[in-house]
């Protein structure tokens, strides 16, 4: 069974003119100990998807319809008190601003212990233990002294580290984590991202890891879903998206990452920009930049379908199971 399913999920932001659809119709589920990666442009809606699952979606913005379900039970029309609890033992979060998830004015084994006694059953001596585990665990020197330090006290990378801790100290089973490694330096970003899929692999947490960066997602996850303009335009196992993308925005991504084994003059880039969202085309959002568009983009709205191994948005692979993908690079 999944861990967790998102169905058909619907946010909108009041407008001038009605409502703005941020996330429209978004629909995957998360598989226990899965790491499922969430990728796309600025303003796809990633973070949005994110903060949805932890009920941490900012007012104005709402869940207009659709639902979302933990081990089958349904948490997005949850009681704020009944969702920190949800969002502390079952859901951990990681952010990318290490400072965002801890607070300053507590060292960092007051907030560890702290999670750990609110959510399992263990007396604070055995507490401050775990929580002297889960430092070293996350690669925490002198995990022993550091516990008494405060936030301030640690490099980005190591806050990110504790961050890491404080995320799985309640032994949740999914984490969410939101651009983990943005605001970090580029040479400890690959440490912390292979500590994130190391020590969840170990314990059996799945993860949805939000990023912009494919090369991540290709190193860190079991399947990607790539979005654009508040949906999904592909979801599939990582190599298979990567190496034989379906949908022509996810070529598109693909032909982007620069390979350094190849003499390129200039990085392909997708021509055009994502739409505003009070401005998304009839039909299939990606059409006016779509090299391969025909008449049916423009006049209907495709859902996600069979395509090959993975499932795509798009009318290309409508009515046949077994459609040809694209060549990376093949719609520039
Ligand atoms: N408070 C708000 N009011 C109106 N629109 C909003 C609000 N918050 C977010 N949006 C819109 O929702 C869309 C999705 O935003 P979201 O932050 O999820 O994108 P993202 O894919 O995570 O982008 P980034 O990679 O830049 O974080 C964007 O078009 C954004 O402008």
């Amino acid at each position: 069974m999944s861990l967790l399913q998102v169905n058909n999920l619907v946010v909108e932001f009041p407008h001038r003119r009605g409502t703005l659809r941020a996330l429209d119709d978004i629909s995957f589920d998360i598989a226990p100990g899965e790491i499922l990666g969430v990728v796309g442009e600025s303003g796809a809606g990633k973070s949005l998807t994110g903060a949805s699952i932890i009920g941490l979606l900012e007012p104005p913005g709402r869940v207009a319809s659709g639902e979302i379900r933990l081990e089958g039970r349904r948490i997005d029309n949850l009681p704020h008190e009944e969702m920190r609890k949800v969002r502390g033992r079952k859901i951990g979060a990681i952010f990318q601003d290490p400072l965002t998830s801890l607070n300053p004015l507590y060292s960092v084994g007051r907030q560890l212990t702290e999670t750990i006694i609110t959510h399992l059953p263990v007396n604070p001596a055995e507490a401050r233990k775990r929580a002297i585990q889960l430092l070293r665990d996350t690669g925490i020197p002198a995990a022993e002294q550091r516990i008494d330090h405060f936030p301030h006290q640690f490099s980005g990378g190591m806050r990110q580290r504790v961050v890491i801790a404080l995320a799985l100290a309640a032994e949740p089973q999914l984490i969410v984590a939101d651009e983990p490694t943005t605001a970090l330096d580029v040479s400890i970003q690959a440490q912390i991202i292979t500590l994130l899929k190391t020590i969840c692999k170990e314990r059996g947490a799945a993860v949805m890891l939000i990023t912009h960066d494919m090369g991540v997602i290709a190193e860190t996850c079991d399947r990607v879903a790539v979005m654009y303009a508040g949906r999904i335009a592909e979801i599939g196992p990582v190599h298979e998206v990567i190496n034989h993308p379906a949908h022509p925005y996810t070529a598109g991504l693909m032909a982007c990452i620069p390979d350094m084994s190849v003499d390129r003059e200039r990085l392909h880039q997708i021509d055009g920009a994502m739409p505003r969202l009070n401005a998304i085309p009839p039909g299939c959002a990606y059409n006016p930049r779509c090299e391969r568009v025909f008449a049916r983009c423009h006049a209907e709205r495709p859902d996600l379908m069979p395509a090959g191994v993975t499932r795509a948005a798009c009318w290309l692979h409508a009515g046949s199971s077994a459609a040809p993908t694209l060549a990376q690079g093949e719609v520039a």
